[in-house]
């Protein structure tokens, strides 16, 4: 059998693939320096409950020194833990991570070499006399010697490296270590000036009610700005988890990442992590603490795992929840909520039925008889009648009402498809979308006589028409104001196309769109309102010129009233008929000089 060889690891390798590839920037090196000082304190106040918990930075002259009261190691530890880069002292006997430690991997320590070249560690075990010093430089060579140290604990100090000085002025050491340490249980100070606080400030203590929330409310205006609108409290046993989810006092873009504020056994992990919520959570900002969920190796983002999945369900069960709740007991807060998060909250009912309900009971719509919400509309029209588009509903809204056809405006955004999964849900309620031509049905047909009389005229106005694809109806209907619409239901909108694709495509392309082309009656109608004085006069005209002008013009009308795009064949339809009009409105030369 061949001899079984040792990698070798070459550590300016590994020095620069931390400081490049692993961390986002060199001011990790104060919170993995902080880590280690936490986990050596609570390692030692597991058979010393009562052993001095302090970590005191020291910062000036390019220098930092962190002092913590931890349990130390001895010679022979340091030996072990600190030679081997990967070996930590916080794996149990299986190599696991230890849950009641920060660190795991083994290599924190090195991102001192991300700021200096050198790291001096003092250290003098829990039960041991023997005070030992290890200097580690960055070109992966290391050496240990005797030291004097009077009290159990461990110092590291590092010197700027020439290019790094910025990470240790005393300003900026003072800000990471607060940011990072404000919530540690320990007491972190930085030249003798405490940065660690009281703890999170959703702690349950003594405090009365009213400060506890001035406490969190005070808390989302120093880290993210803002008075919150609503404060929700959040707990996930399985995860260790404890926090608040702010609800953001203003709309957030449901595709922008929403980060959270992180923190595992109350040292920050992230200022923006993702993960810890269901997508539709964008409506709050979440400051949570962890002790079971683990981070990546960088330690800046939260490992992906079944636990991390677990927390997102039962957090946003928990944000569901007070939703509803609130929709119980204060429903007017409620409507002030989905006035801000609505497009949130619509995205959510997509696939969420109790955020179905919310939207149907609480959001009011936009709709031809004023605005009410989906379950008002139900009750009063019976059926949910909508329109897909806002154009639609612009172009027909006046007209369905005065047919007494009640129409939602389902063309913001979600609505229409919030309709239709309610009848999906519900059978009870009947929705249905408006057709254009089904209004046509309900307009009222000219008297035989009459419509006989207006043949030649009617004959002119399809012959012109004809050119357009569209059938000329003449039909009567209020409002009477009204003197004509343009109806294309959605079988012709499609035939519509399918028509202008094949006329840009080539030959072959265009044969294939023509199986689907199906000639007919399903083309848009052009309806003429009967009731109207300018429609009654022009079907009396018999000049075929006048004609072919009005209808045009009539024609035009209702593209534009009816927010219909217009083809270039259009536009020199509506300027034919513009200079038609013109040219029999302005009296000719002969006639002004008579
Ligand atoms: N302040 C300290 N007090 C006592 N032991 C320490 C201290 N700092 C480092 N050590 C020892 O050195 C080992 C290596 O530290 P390092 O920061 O590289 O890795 P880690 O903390 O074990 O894991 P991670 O890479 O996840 O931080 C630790 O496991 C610990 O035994």
């Amino acid at each position: 059998m061949l001899p079984q060889q040792n990698f070798q690891v070459d550590l300016r390798g590994v020095v620069d693939l931390l400081s490049h590839h692993l961390y986002s920037s060199p001011r990790v090196y104060v919170r993995e320096l902080m880590q280690n000082a936490v986990d050596a304190i609570t390692a030692r106040r597991r058979t010393e409950p009562h052993a001095p918990a302090t970590i005191g930075i020291t910062v000036g002259d390019g220098r930092v020194v962190v002092e913590d009261s931890g349990v130390g190691l001895t010679p022979v530890q340091v030996r072990e833990f600190l030679a081997t880069i990967g070996r930590s002292s916080k794996r149990d006997d299986l190599g696991f991570a230890r849950h009641e430690f920060l660190g795991q991997f083994g290599i924190g320590l090195l991102s001192g070499f991300l700021v200096a070249d050198q790291i001096r560690l003092t250290t003098r075990a829990a039960g041991s006399d023997d005070a030992v010093a290890w200097v580690g430089n960055s070109d992966g060579t290391y050496t240990v010697s005797p030291a004097e140290r009077d009290s159990v604990g461990t110092t590291v100090t590092l010197s700027a490296r020439q290019g790094a000085e910025q990470w240790f002025e005393p300003p900026t050491v003072a800000e990471l270590a607060a940011l990072y340490g404000s919530m540690l249980p320990f007491e972190v100070t930085v030249n003798g000036t405490a940065v660690s606080g009281t703890g999170p400030p959703w702690r349950r203590d003594e405090r009365r009610p009213e400060q506890r929330t001035a406490d969190l409310v005070g808390h989302a205006q120093d880290v993210f700005g803002m008075t919150p609108f609503d404060v929700v409290e959040l707990d996930v046993p399985e995860a260790g988890l404890t926090g608040v989810a702010y609800v953001l006092p203003f709309a957030a873009n449901p595709a922008a990442r929403a980060g959270h504020r992180v923190y595992l056994k109350r040292m920050l992990l992230s200022e923006n992590a993702d993960g810890l919520l269901p997508d539709w959570g964008f409506f709050v900002r979440c400051v949570v603490d962890a002790t079971e969920l683990r981070p990546t190796a960088s330690r800046e983002a939260l490992y992906s795992d079944d636990l991390l999945e677990h927390t997102r369900e039962v957090l946003g069960e928990r944000l569901r929840g007070w939703l509803v709740g609130l929709a119980r007991t204060d429903p007017q807060r409620l409507a002030r909520f989905l006035g801000i998060h609505h497009l949130g909250v619509k995205a959510l009912a997509l696939h969420d039925d109790e955020m179905l309900r919310l939207v149907e009971q609480w959001w009011p719509m936009e709709t031809n008889v004023g605005k009410m919400t989906l379950a008002e509309f139900a009750a009063t029209h019976g059926v949910v009648r909508y329109t897909v588009t806002a154009e639609d509903f612009r172009q027909l809204a006046g007209v369905a009402a005065a047919q007494n056809i009640a129409v939602v405006n389902g063309g913001y955004a979600y609505d229409s498809e919030i309709i239709e999964r309610l009848s999906t849900m519900d059978t009870e309620v009947k929705v249905e979308q408006l057709d254009p031509t089904d209004l046509a049905t309900r307009f009222e047909s000219v008297a035989p006589a009459e419509e006989l009389e207006l043949r030649p005229f009617l004959n002119t106005a399809q012959r012109v028409l004809d050119q357009l694809g569209c059938e000329v109806v003449l039909r009567g209907f209020e409002p009477a104001s009204l003197p004509v619409l343009y109806l294309i239901d959605r079988a012709a909108a499609f035939q519509g196309e399918l028509r202008a694709t094949r006329e840009k495509a080539d030959a072959l392309w265009a044969g294939v769109l023509g199986a689907f082309d199906k000639p007919g009656d399903d083309r848009p109608q052009l309806v003429l309102n009967h009731r109207n004085p300018l429609v009654r006069r022009t079907s009396r005209l018999t000049d075929p010129g006048l004609i072919t002008s009005a209808v045009e013009a009539l024609y035009g009308q209702a593209l534009l009233l009816g927010y219909h795009p217009i083809r270039p064949a259009d536009a020199a339809l509506l300027n034919r008929s513009f200079l038609g009009l013109l040219e029999s409105a302005v009296p000719g030369e002969d006639t002004r000089d008579r």
